[in-house]
């Protein structure tokens, strides 16, 4: 009492804090571990919530691609949050689904793995002690129960990757459904449909739907699958660790860590590069050298007769470069990452934990009784364990805004095909247009929609003729098609004669006018280059139907050669070895042959009307009559482009386009107009000698 009589006022001020201090010491640790937990969930809400930027909010619809050349910049912010929440809609539907009852699954084992883990930290400072104290029989239990715990311990490992990885096959799964119903499946011959014609020739935005349909959505399936383990785990594991930590060498060491921590994480997200926008852009690079490969060997014939490899080398290379150069890039970024994050996670942290667990062998704390030198090594080596644990955690935390980063990457590819598809089937679509398209006339007919009605007949009314670039080839084009009534289609190139086949398949936009037509299962398109499927000879004649359908209809093979005979083609079935045999028939047949394929599919599925694009060009003339009577005898009506004035007789009308943006519809006096045609070659000859 003297001596505290002695101090001075500022003195005698610290020591009743400190007095009052001790007397409340197991309260302020309390509400110091409690803050410590509220800061944990805080700071990671606020970390992983991100911030919406002005930038990122006026692109929410970005893009990796640039349209301006710039690459759009992808983050960890709102516009990530929203796009995940609405994949998310789709791969995890319900909480019944089986993608709900799997993250349950690998939530529980997260929990238990962290429960052994804190087991297996207080248990190693067991062994460590019974050894300094020299207790055989106990170090000899500890260690039949370190054995013990070996069993939940890597059963549990083993078990969270199975489920890990079954978690992204079915957001794989429910993904590839998803997209590939919109891509192919939903809306049929409605405006809505055919999403993967529009989609690569009515819009610029998805330029490689092939890589994001198979790569992106892989990568971003795995992606989120990992990120739920690498976000939830180490953010319980940080909480976890920490509390039992506190009680082991004081929340005060905790507070203080806590700061620190606080302060070279913030230097951490300083120092890291946008992952997200580089994700993005790498997997859009890969996606556009894989198309180019794609081409070539699509390609290879024409380009093999040209002679054109120099030029598909430096165009290859080009695109590899541009990718090498960007990974490059990354990568040097990568190596500067990591190497702040190594030294602030693992030295500097790893540096000041172990001073904070020596705390308890320094000070005594208060609620620890016994202080002998075993105690002491055990209490350090169970905190130094738990510390050790807990820093990884932190660390994990911290990589996880990498994951997410990446994540939104992926996100970003992924959801920038699902927007771009729910825009193809409103009919919105964004493309380059020629110039002056939006301007006077021409503005107005593209802001413009036509009608479509469902008819017997094939009727167009004033319906303009508008390429997907804006450029407008007829502005008003008037005629129709009546049953039994061949219509002939000739004009000079790029006229827009295969592009008026194109509005009636429904695949361009109707932007005037009325259009009447049967439905698209009423009609079969012959182009020049017919289609082959993979499959077999018979899938080429029956092509869209499957073997099955074939014999619901109640269509044999001994039918179909028939109809292979009808083309002259009957031989093939022996030479390829029957109908069951699968080949690239692509290569097998030769042009003509193709042609008579895809004439045997048009006698197989006897359509109402069918359009002949070219679609004798390369079988012999006698052959293409044969054909053409067939076709009338089955009653199918004829929509022909040709430049071959022998089809003419079997033509009743005439659409003939000048090329001007003008056209001529009438009837077709094939006679009259073979007479004219030799009058005026004659002149043309005259006219020559003169
Ligand atoms: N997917 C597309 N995107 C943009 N423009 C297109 C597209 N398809 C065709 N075009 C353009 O539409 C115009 C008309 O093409 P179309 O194929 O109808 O010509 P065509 O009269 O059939 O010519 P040809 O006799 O050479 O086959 C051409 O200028 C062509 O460049």
């Amino acid at each position: 009492m003297a001596a505290f009589s002695k101090l001075r006022p500022s003195e005698k001020q610290i020591a009743q804090l400190t007095k009052a201090y001790l007397r409340h010491q197991p309260l302020v640790q309390r509400s110091l571990t409690f803050g410590f937990i509220f800061y944990v969930l805080t700071t990671t809400y606020r970390g992983l919530a991100g911030r919406s930027s002005p930038r990122s909010k006026s692109k929410s619809k970005g893009t990796s691609d640039a349209k301006d050349g710039k690459p759009q910049r992808v983050a960890v912010d709102e516009v990530f949050y929203k796009r995940l929440g609405a994949i998310l809609r789709i791969v995890i539907p319900s909480l019944r689904s089986k993608e709900a009852l799997l993250l349950l699954m690998h939530s529980s084992l997260l929990i238990f793995r962290t429960a052994i883990s804190l087991y297996v930290a207080a248990l190693d400072g067991k062994i460590v002690a019974s050894l300094v104290r020299g207790q055989t029989v106990q170090f000899l239990l500890n260690i039949v129960r370190w054995l013990l715990v070996a069993i939940p311990a890597t059963w549990t490992n083993s078990w969270l990757s199975y489920v890990q990885n079954k978690l992204a096959i079915a957001y794989r799964t429910r993904l590839t459904k998803e997209v590939i119903k919109q891509y192919l499946g939903e809306g049929g011959e409605g405006p809505e449909g055919k999403v993967y014609y529009k989609l690569s020739n009515l819009d610029d935005r998805i330029k490689n739907p092939d890589q994001m349909i198979t790569h992106d959505i892989q990568r971003f399936s795995t992606h989120l699958a990992a990120i739920y383990a690498n976000i939830a785990k180490p953010i319980l594991d940080v909480i976890l660790y920490n509390y039992q930590l506190s009680q082991n060498v004081g929340a005060e060491g905790l507070f203080v860590l806590t700061i620190f921590i606080q302060l070279s994480s913030a230097l951490l997200r300083a120092v890291t590069p946008s992952f997200g926008t580089y994700t993005a852009q790498s997997a859009a690079l890969a996606g556009s050298l894989r198309h180019t490969h794609f081409r070539l060997s699509e390609f290879s014939e024409e380009v093999a007769f040209f002679g054109g490899e120099e030029a598909e080398k430096q165009l290859l290379e080009r695109e590899y470069a541009a990718l090498v150069k960007h990974e490059e890039n990354v990568m040097t970024k990568r190596w500067w990452y990591f190497c702040a994050e190594e030294g602030i996670i693992k030295w500097l942290w790893g540096s000041f934990g172990l001073m904070v667990c020596a705390i308890p062998v320094f000070f005594k704390l208060p609620g620890i009784s016994s202080f002998d030198l075993g105690s002491r090594t055990e209490g350090f080596v169970t905190n130094r364990r738990l510390l050790l644990s807990s820093s990884d955690a932190i660390g994990r935390v911290m990589y996880s805004y990498k994951d997410l980063a990446e994540l939104a990457g992926y996100t970003s590819r992924v959801s920038q095909l699902l927007d771009t598809m729910a825009d193809v089937k409103k009919g919105k679509f964004e493309k380059a247009l020629v110039s002056g398209a939006r301007e006077g006339e021409n503005g107005r007919i593209l802001r413009g929609r036509g009608q479509v009605f469902e008819s017997e007949e094939i009727s167009f009314e004033n319906v303009p003729i508008v390429t997907p670039n804006g450029d407008i080839l007829v502005k008003s084009l008037s005629f129709y098609v009546r049953p039994g009534k061949h219509l002939l289609i000739v004009g000079p190139n790029g006229a827009g004669k295969s592009s008026l086949f194109r509005i009636l398949g429904g695949l361009w936009p109707v932007y005037g006018g009325i259009v009447r037509k049967p439905p698209a299962s009423e009609f079969i398109l012959i182009p020049q280059r017919p289609y082959l499927t993979v499959g077999t000879l018979r899938d080429q004649i029956i092509y869209p139907h499957s073997e099955k359908e074939m014999r619901s209809r109640g269509v044999t093979d001994e039918e179909l050669l028939k109809v292979l005979v009808m083309v002259q083609m009957d031989h093939i079935v022996e030479r390829e070895g029957g109908w069951d045999v699968t080949r690239e028939w692509r290569d097998t047949l030769s042009g003509g042959d193709k042609q008579k394929v895809a004439w045997a599919r048009l006698f197989y599925h006897q359509p109402k009307y069918a359009i002949l694009d070219e679609a004798t060009s390369l079988v012999p003339p006698d052959m293409e009559g044969l054909m053409m009577e067939h076709a009338t005898e089955m009653g199918i009506t004829l929509l022909t482009v040709s430049h071959r004035p022998s089809l003419w007789k079997y033509h009743s009308m005439i659409l003939q386009y000048d090329g001007q943006g003008g056209y001529v519809f009438t009837k077709l006096d094939a006679e009259k107009r073979l007479a004219l045609q030799e009058e005026k070659q004659d002149l043309e000859a005259k006219l020559l000698e003169l």
